[in-house]
């Protein structure tokens, strides 16, 4: 597993905002936006492309389009769908699926209540979106369940990712074809499984709900 944080001083002056406790919904879900496009530009510079030959108003010339099968972009629900937009609006191509997750606030145990993919994903680049890498159990749950269809290339956009989450995936998920991309590698966990410096609970603090 590759882990790569993006260090750029539009992500971390995004970054401060979002963290912000004073920031409120339409301006997180904004920032989420916007960071999301400013990622995803270091997250795809692996995407597949092909030749294609096109005239321009002047002469015929030789490009580049991203190349078949279509990516997939998987957000987890909830906080990740705020990541969605963003996402495709750099690969409009892109098919989409989805896995909800909820983490237990007591057992920090994730489990999965929604799953709606293609069966086969052998061949596929696939982008899970997910804001928070916490300590890695919704993320080894999500990647793992992509490998059971055939995954063989999977990169993992966070907005925040803390060193337990990532150690977790190393050791979890060690050898396998994955690349995590975070706008920032943050302190660590506090003992209710937050991250420190963190900025709360993602989801709520995305859709205006509390707890
Ligand atoms: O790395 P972990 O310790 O597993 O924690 C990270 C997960 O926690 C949050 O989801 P949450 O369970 O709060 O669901 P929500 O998006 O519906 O709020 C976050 O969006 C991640 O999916
Ligand atoms: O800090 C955290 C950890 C898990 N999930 C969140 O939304 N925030
Ligand atoms: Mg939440």
């Amino acid at each position: 597993m590759r882990t790569h944080v993006v260090d750029h001083p539009l992500v971390a002056h995004k970054l401060t905002t979002l963290r912000d406790a004073r920031t409120d919904t339409p301006t997180f879900r904004r920032l989420a936006d916007e960071l999301v496009t400013l990622l995803a530009y270091e997250a795809t510079r692996d995407v597949r492309t092909e030749l294609v030959d096109i005239n321009t108003p002047v002469t015929r010339t030789t490009g580049v389009r991203l190349s078949h099968p279509r990516p997939l972009v998987v957000p987890i629900i909830r906080a990740g769908l705020g990541m969605l937009d963003g996402m495709v609006r750099l690969l409009p191509t892109a098919e989409v699926g989805f896995l909800g997750m909820i983490r237990d606030e007591t057992t920090l145990e994730a489990s999965t209540y929604a799953n709606r993919m293609p069966d086969d994903l052998s061949g596929r680049q696939v982008y899970v979106l997910d804001p928070m890498l916490a300590t890695g159990g919704t993320l080894v749950a999500a990647v793992g369940e992509l490998m059971r269809r055939g995954a063989d290339d999977v990169t993992v956009i966070c907005l925040l990712a803390a060193p337990e989450g990532v150690e977790r995936l190393e050791a979890e998920l060690a050898g396998a074809p994955v690349t995590v991309v975070t706008g920032a590698l943050d302190e660590g966990l506090d003992e209710q499984g937050f991250i420190v410096p963190g900025l709360g609970d993602a989801g709520d603090r995305m859709y205006g709900t509390v707890g």
